[in-house]
């Protein structure tokens, strides 16, 4: 048992799983200057985030488990050992953890930039990314997701790809992050099933939030509503239009239809766009957004489109049920403590 770190009753980590360094409580207490309030990043469903800055002036984020949460430890040790084994300028870099007393922490390179979510939802940011860096952040977006699914040891299918996953380094490059939702595929297994739907609401595919089907393909649903929000700095989730009830990928679709595409851009990127490129971003968006996950791409096609070497299908009408309530009579939902995480359990 002197091998094992012993989170709880029902989670027990192996020290040779874990190949990231061990950071003392002392390291992390002098670093975030005891988890100063100015060292405040931000809050997500695992905990508080702090910045830190080790002696030899390295800057590193440090996620701190709350106590009370069960969920962030199951997700702590996935994050750990999955993350530890991928290296890709796409995903963030886990640098290492700390497990001492109480505490339970994550410790990632630091993003001075933040998560692109503070840029693209916030009108007077959003001017910072014009169209090149707005196009270079979702090509690295899918560099990194093709990495997960196909390029590393693993096939990895990320579950949670959304705006505040996404965080940006000095030079506007943009990292995958929270591997805490993940699953490891293997061999030639291409689909998963779960009874414990987690994600979040406004990008899950139909078949994950209804039957709890993941596979790749859910991924791609997600990169789809992610690309929608880049392109046109708009929220998929709480998507409000003059005078429509419709969401963003139904108005989007419209505008498509009727041959009116450019009035979906993002209004700050009017004088820098490059017409061409957006176009074809939001024809893939809506391949990737396909109601059925075999009529989707996969990340390399899609990395190919976005680079013109491949020739663009015609979509069908994308699946739009997300922005309407999910009201499945034979699933209990129940909302996390972050408020755009849902978990549905099948009834027993
Ligand atoms: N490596 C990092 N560098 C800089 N800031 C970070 C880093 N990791 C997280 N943050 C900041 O902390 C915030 C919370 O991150 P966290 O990943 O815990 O939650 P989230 O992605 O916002 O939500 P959820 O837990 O639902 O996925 C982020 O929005 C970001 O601003």
């Amino acid at each position: 048992m002197e091998n094992n770190i012993m989170l709880d009753q029902n989670i027990e980590l192996q020290s040779e799983d874990l190949e990231v360094p061990f950071f003392s409580l002392a390291t992390i207490v002098i670093a975030t200057n005891n988890f100063s309030s100015d060292n405040k990043l931000g809050e997500g469903g695992f905990g508080l985030v702090y910045k830190g800055t080790l002696t030899d002036g390295h800057e590193i984020a440090v996620k701190r488990l709350s106590r009370s949460s069960i969920q962030g430890l199951n997700e702590f040790k996935n994050e750990v050992i999955l993350i530890a084994k991928l290296q890709h300028r796409n995903l963030v870099r886990l640098l290492g953890y700390c497990i001492e007393g109480d505490e339970t922490m994550l410790i990632y390179e630091y993003m001075p930039n933040g998560s692109l979510d503070s840029f693209i939802f916030d009108e007077t940011r959003a001017k910072v990314l014009g169209w090149s860096i707005r196009f270079n952040i979702i090509c690295g977006i899918a560099r990194g997701l093709l990495y997960l699914h196909e390029d590393s040891r693993l096939r990895i299918i990320h579950r949670d790809l959304k705006a505040s996953n996404v965080l940006l380094d000095s030079k506007m490059n943009p990292k995958i992050s929270d591997f805490g939702m993940a699953r490891i595929f293997g061999g030639d297994q291409t689909e998963g099933n779960t009874e414990r739907v987690v994600g979040t609401y406004g990008y899950m595919a139909p078949e994950y939030a209804i039957d709890g089907l993941f596979s790749v393909k859910s991924d791609v649903f997600s990169f789809g509503i992610l690309l929608l929000e880049i392109l046109s700095g708009k929220k998929n989730r709480g998507f409000i239009h003059p005078g429509q009830s419709l969401n963003l990928v139904a108005h989007a679709w419209n505008l498509w239809k009727e041959c009116r595409p450019l009035e979906l851009l993002d209004t700050c990127l009017e004088d820098c766009c490059i017409i061409l490129e957006f176009v074809r971003c939001l024809h893939i968006s809506f391949l990737c957004l396909q109601q059925h996950h075999e009529d989707r791409p996969n990340m390399s096609s899609v990395v190919m489109m976005l680079h013109g070497e491949s020739s663009l299908p015609e979509p069908k009408e994308p699946a739009s049920f997300i922005g309407k309530k999910l009201s499945l009579s034979s699933k209990k939902k129940s909302a996390s403590t972050n408020e755009i995480t849902i978990t549905l359990l099948e009834a027993r």
